[in-house]
């Protein structure tokens, strides 16, 4: 809100309607761009004069994202706002900054809960920016502030990404408890027990655990697991009708992250040793060794344990 922003999409088509119509009519009708925003159908011609770039792609667009700006040269300080591990690689979207554009180059996440549809309605919205630069972490936090959209500086990028991935798995788990109408216990236990999976995961892999209680945690965890406007969520609703992976995908229309998420999340601790078996009964449903019933019989039969081990 306090800043000229220029944006650019790699679909000229959808770039050239917004610019006309001043709106996103596929996926945000009714809410006009503000005035404080140009769209620009030219990517060199978007970022060559920025004093920060913000990208807004899922995890999947990072990496060609960045090897664009790796070929003009941009030297803007970047943040992005995508969650998750990247497929294949299993890596956290800073280190696959680091390895594009260089591990110096001052970059950092904005995560936190924030369905992107109350955002654009202006509906307060708290979040976290985590940076590899502490001090542009809480300077950017400050320029970026306003009355609808707090933005907290925080000193753990690891911790911060790791929340923001992992809570799209458990969104699809709790999906799952709700579609088979496993009730309100079920569901406070799943969440309760993902933070602790998130937690693990999210210290093994450097992050640190206070983290975890914060926005880029639990904050976004409770949002994504029980707020209908998830579509992660929304993916754990229908696979728990029956559906398949695909047709539940085809009728989203939209990203669901932690469908990739969910097998990285799994390879990863596995090969860390971090015991995630609510994540790893995720990766199981999505890719069709078990069914969803099926996977809930088996955390249910697990031996009983500490709870804070
Ligand atoms: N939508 C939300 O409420 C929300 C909120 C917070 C964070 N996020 C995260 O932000 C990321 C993007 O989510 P979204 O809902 O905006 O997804 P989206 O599918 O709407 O994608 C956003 C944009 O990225 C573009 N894109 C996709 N692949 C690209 C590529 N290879 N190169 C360039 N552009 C590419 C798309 O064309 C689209 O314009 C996800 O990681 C999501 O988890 C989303
Ligand atoms: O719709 P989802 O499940 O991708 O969640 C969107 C945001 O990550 C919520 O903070």
């Amino acid at each position: 809100g306090n800043h000229e922003v220029t944006l650019w999409s790699r679909e000229t088509d959808v770039a050239v309607d917004l610019k006309n119509t001043r709106e996103n009519r596929r996926f945000f009708p009714g809410y006009r761009l503000p005035d404080n925003v140009a769209v620009e159908t030219d990517f060199a011609a978007a970022v060559s004069a920025a004093e920060l770039l913000i990208i807004a792609t899922p995890i999947a667009g990072l990496r060609p994202t960045v090897e664009q700006l790796r070929a003009l040269d941009c030297q803007a300080p970047l943040l992005w706002v995508c969650k998750g591990f990247e497929a294949g690689t299993g890596k956290l979207a800073h280190q696959v900054v680091g390895e594009v554009l260089g591990r110096e180059r001052i970059c950092g996440a904005l995560s936190g809960p924030s369905f992107a549809e109350e955002v654009a309605a202006a509906q307060p919205t708290a979040v976290a920016l985590a940076a590899n630069d502490p001090a542009f972490a809480r300077a950017t936090a400050r320029q970026l502030h306003s009355t609808r959209l707090r933005i907290y500086a925080n000193d753990d990028l690891v911790g911060v990404e790791v929340g923001g991935a992992v809570k799209n798995v458990l969104a699809i788990a709790t999906g799952v408890c709700d579609g088979l109408g496993l009730g309100l216990n079920s569901r406070a236990a799943l969440i309760t027990r993902g933070l602790a999976e998130i937690a693990r995961l999210g210290v093994a892999l450097g992050g640190q655990r206070e983290t975890f209680m914060g926005l880029a945690g639990m904050g976004d965890l409770i949002l994504t697991c029980t707020g209908d406007l998830s579509r992660n969520r929304r993916v754990g609703l229908a696979l728990a009708e029956g559906k398949s992976l695909e047709q539940v995908l085809a009728e989203l229309g939209h990203v669901a992250e932690g469908v990739y998420t969910a097998r990285e999340t799994d390879r990863l601790a596995r090969s860390l040793a971090v015991d995630m078996p609510i994540s790893s009964a995720v990766a199981a449903v999505l890719d069709g060794r078990i069914s969803a019933a099926q996977a809930v019989e088996q955390l249910m039969a697990r031996d009983p344990r500490e709870e804070l081990a």
